[in-house]
């Protein structure tokens, strides 16, 4: 326990309603201060239940949403308006509100197979999102994040910090679809990094993860474990 958020800023809340009012104030304040700086900001944002709620909440603040460029951390490869696509998600559930005005880049492109698609993922995402403001990561019970899962076969080249493509294919060993996920060179270039999860299950699987350096078995140990970037963790 003692070494939960050692290395890492871990932020624990009381209720879920507070992580999702104090995570939304936090990304807004990001996106402004950024916005501020350099006249847009880019927010790379994950799927699962675990966002919706602070998803709808940060779509009502006001801020010039004009100037968001919002992406994937990783994509199912499904259609658009399939149930199961991040995509869809992040359109019902944050590009709503005052939010409505942010310009989205997604993963998915029709009728190709993902590993048809990563250069071309790759060279969009530098074009429109990168350098990446805020990645928001979340994390399964497998202690898997974006689609890093553990032991797939594409790990060891999505861990490759000289292979400089931000996007790889993955096929999850027992998760449903084909997926696109950010490389890991591409999750830690961000300024910021947050992981997010709720519940005691994740919790155990977080603090073994920030103990454990095999990152083929613990992908979240591979961010977490990171010599150069903080990670800041959301928790309630
Ligand atoms: O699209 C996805 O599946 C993800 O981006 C994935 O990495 C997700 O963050 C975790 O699986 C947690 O999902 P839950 O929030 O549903 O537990």
């Amino acid at each position: 326990m003692e070494e939960v958020g050692m290395m890492n800023n871990f932020k624990k809340f009381p209720s879920k309603e507070q992580l999702t009012d104090e995570l939304a104030s936090h990304i807004a304040l990001i996106l402004q201060e950024a916005i501020d700086e350099k006249g847009k900001t880019s927010l790379l944002l994950s799927g699962g239940n675990t966002p919706k709620e602070f998803f709808k909440k940060l779509s009502t603040f006001d801020i010039p949403w004009e100037s968001v460029y919002i992406g994937l951390v990783d994509e199912r490869w499904v259609p658009k308006e399939h149930k199961d696509s991040n995509e869809l998600l992040v359109k019902e559930y944050l590009m709503q509100n005052n939010a409505s005005k942010a310009n989205f880049v997604g993963m998915y492109i029709n009728d190709k197979e993902p590993n048809e698609c990563e250069i071309v993922c790759s060279d969009k995402y530098k074009k429109m999102l990168y350098p990446f403001d805020l990645v928001v990561l979340g994390m399964g019970a497998d202690s898997h994040t974006a689609s890093l899962f553990p032991n797939n076969k594409k790990l060891k080249e999505a861990y490759d910090l000289e292979n400089n493509s931000l996007c790889i294919a993955i096929t999850p060993n027992d998760a449903p679809h084909k997926r696109m996920s950010l490389t890991l060179g591409a999750i830690l270039s961000a300024k910021n990094i947050i992981l997010h999860i709720e519940g005691k299950e994740k919790l155990k699987v977080y603090e073994e993860a920030s103990k454990s350096n095999d990152i083929l078995k613990n992908p979240i140990s591979a961010v977490l474990n990171n010599t150069d970037s903080e990670v800041e963790v959301y928790y309630a």
